[in-house]
């Protein structure tokens, strides 16, 4: 097990596991966030049913820091949660306050020396820190403040270094806090963020407010998470949402609030996603239920793009509710065609490049008996690389579907995303360089539809009123924080940097096509006609 104490949190003594599997080609979700202030609870327990409640927003590491107001004990480890905490560990884990973390590498690759809370001790101030989101300046503010080459390969240690080099500035700052105001200013990109010190906990949100967090309180004490039912799985009452820029200190006195970004940097920007497939359903962001709004999505697809057919069928698991409002405003009965393995996560490892061409279907199975014969609507969230939903198509059609209707949720996917989810680059990407009938001619489909963005806004304004303002960059292009011309996950890393190749909009007229990104395609083209022939 990973349990270390806070004296040796950053020793790098772990078996270092590689990078997740470089052939899953699903979404990579972004990380959740927890902590929670409360004196008298156990809350290392408190911390671990939060973190099992937010395991959909990342599954590479998963980590805790606990506070007895004298010392910070830091837990980390490779997996999920439930491997990476025990019973036995969390009983001895007391404490008034903790933070969690549950990691999706976006900088800095997957090894348990990048895994999160990470903890400094500056100036007799220890502080442990917990990231959702990533940073678009990380090798600006490395060479800024000086940090030698491998000293730190992750955006977030990034921060915990600037924090540091604050902290230690002689008569500079007496508290977290104040070096935090210091620091956060600093930060572009997307950051949603828990720290603790002996007696604090806080939360801070970046001015775009990319990804969501939340506050909550309990009988004795306060919560902070990335999303409410991580709140409700401890019986925490749903408060409200942090604002876009805004900080939040929890202490003996409550929770106080303060903005330290300049005015004009806040500018809401919610990942658009969020609503569309990472979040849970249950969860509530921008005041509105997300599964409501998925159902709205597939209502407004219906409308959008109808189809004559027998069944409408969603793609488990985020497939569902939008199918559900598919049928609901089609009058199409709704049928489930497909059974998701439920022990395989969003993050399926294919065990070997053999085993490759079978993980779809370890993952989903058809249900013949309700297929066969029938002319099937298939609804999804989202298609990102295009490799499920082909072999998908192709098990329906082998299930006995007479045809198949491919509808999507969202719009195409066509822009690399820099704020806290790993599609990879533009190359990568199915919508990036094919047209929509290209798109349906690779996945096998009889029709191919996706929602317009116009319609997505509106399905998620549906689900309720109040604050609003999307990021949709992977969308349209449209990057709210600018990227600089080379970002990729391994900017510390030394890795070659991969071109971003994201500025400016898609001009529909015309493709180009660079070199690599056609060749890119061309490979996939030839492994799917291999695939075929097998
Ligand atoms: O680009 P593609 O290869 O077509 O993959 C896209 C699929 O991946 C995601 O589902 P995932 O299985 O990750 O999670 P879910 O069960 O939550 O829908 C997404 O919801 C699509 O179904
Ligand atoms: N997906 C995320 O939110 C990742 C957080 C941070 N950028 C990391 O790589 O650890
Ligand atoms: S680029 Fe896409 S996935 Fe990334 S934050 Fe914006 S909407 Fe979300
Ligand atoms: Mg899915």
């Amino acid at each position: 097990m990973g349990d270390v104490d806070a004296s040796d949190a950053d020793e790098p003594h772990h078996p270092e596991v590689d990078d997740v599997d470089p052939e899953d080609d699903t979404p990579k979700e972004a990380c959740g966030v927890f902590g929670v202030y409360a004196p008298g609870q156990p809350v290392a327990h408190l911390t671990y049913l939060g973190l099992f409640a937010l395991q959909h927003r990342g599954q590479e590491s998963a980590g805790m820091a606990v506070s007895d107001g004298e010392s910070i004990t830091v837990i980390k480890e490779m997996g999920l949660v439930a491997n990476a905490f025990d019973e036995r560990m969390l009983v001895a884990l007391s404490g008034h306050l903790a933070i969690g973390h549950v990691r999706y590498s976006t900088t800095g690759s997957s090894v348990w020396r990048n895994s999160q809370p990470s903890y400094r001790d500056v100036g007799g101030i220890g502080f442990a820190l917990g990231h959702n989101g990533n940073l678009v300046n990380t090798r600006q503010l490395a060479d800024e403040a000086g940090m030698l080459p491998g000293a730190v390969a992750s955006d977030t240690d990034v921060i915990a270094e600037l924090l540091s080099i604050e902290l230690g500035r002689e008569g500079a700052h007496a508290s977290l806090e104040s070096a935090l105001m210091e620091v956060v200013p600093r930060l572009e990109g997307a950051f949603s963020l828990t720290l603790q010190d002996a007696d604090h906990l806080i939360g801070v949100r970046d001015p775009n407010g990319f990804r969501p967090l939340c506050l909550g309180r309990l009988d004795n004490g306060w919560v902070l998470a990335s999303e409410s039912p991580a709140l409700d799985i401890i019986g925490a009452v749903f408060i409200r949402e942090l604002d876009p820029g805004e900080m939040v200190v929890i202490d003996a006195d409550g929770p106080r609030s303060s903005f330290p970004f300049a005015a004009e940097r806040t500018d809401p920007t919610l990942c658009i996603f969020e609503f569309v497939y990472f979040s849970r359903p249950d969860s509530r962001l921008y005041g509105r239920s997300v599964h409501q709004a998925r159902i709205h999505m597939g209502e407004q697809l219906a409308e959008q793009m109808p189809v004559d057919a027998d069944m409408v069928m969603g793609v488990p698991e985020s497939g569902l509710p939008a199918a559900e409002g598919y049928s609901r405003r089609s009058g199409i009965p709704y049928g489930q065609g497909l059974v998701k393995n439920r022990y395989i996560g969003r993050t399926f490892i294919a065990p070997s490049q053999e085993l490759r061409a079978q993980a779809v279907r370890m993952k989903l199975n058809p249900l013949r008996e309700n297929i066969e014969g029938k002319r099937v609507v298939v609804i999804d969230d989202s298609i990102v690389r295009g490799t499920t939903t082909r072999a998908m198509i192709k098990m329906l059609r082998e299930a006995g579907a007479t045809e198949v209707h491919m509808r999507v949720s969202s719009p195409p996917y066509r822009w690399p995303c820099f704020y806290g989810m790993d599609t990879g680059t533009r190359g990568e990407l199915l919508a990036a360089n094919l047209s929509v009938e290209e798109i349906r001619d690779f996945l096998g489909a009889d029709t191919l539809a996706y929602l317009s963005l116009d319609r997505l806004v509106s399905a998620i304004d549906q689900a309720g009123t109040g604050q609003a303002g999307f990021c949709d960059a992977c969308l349209t292009g449209s990057y709210p924080v600018e990227i600089p011309v080379s970002l990729g996950k391994g900017v510390l890393e030394g890795e070659l940097l991969v071109p971003s190749d994201a500025r400016g909009r898609i001009d529909d007229g015309v493709r180009v096509l660079p070199v690599d990104e056609a060749a890119a395609i061309g490979a996939r083209r030839a492994e799917a006609e291999a695939e075929d022939r097998s």
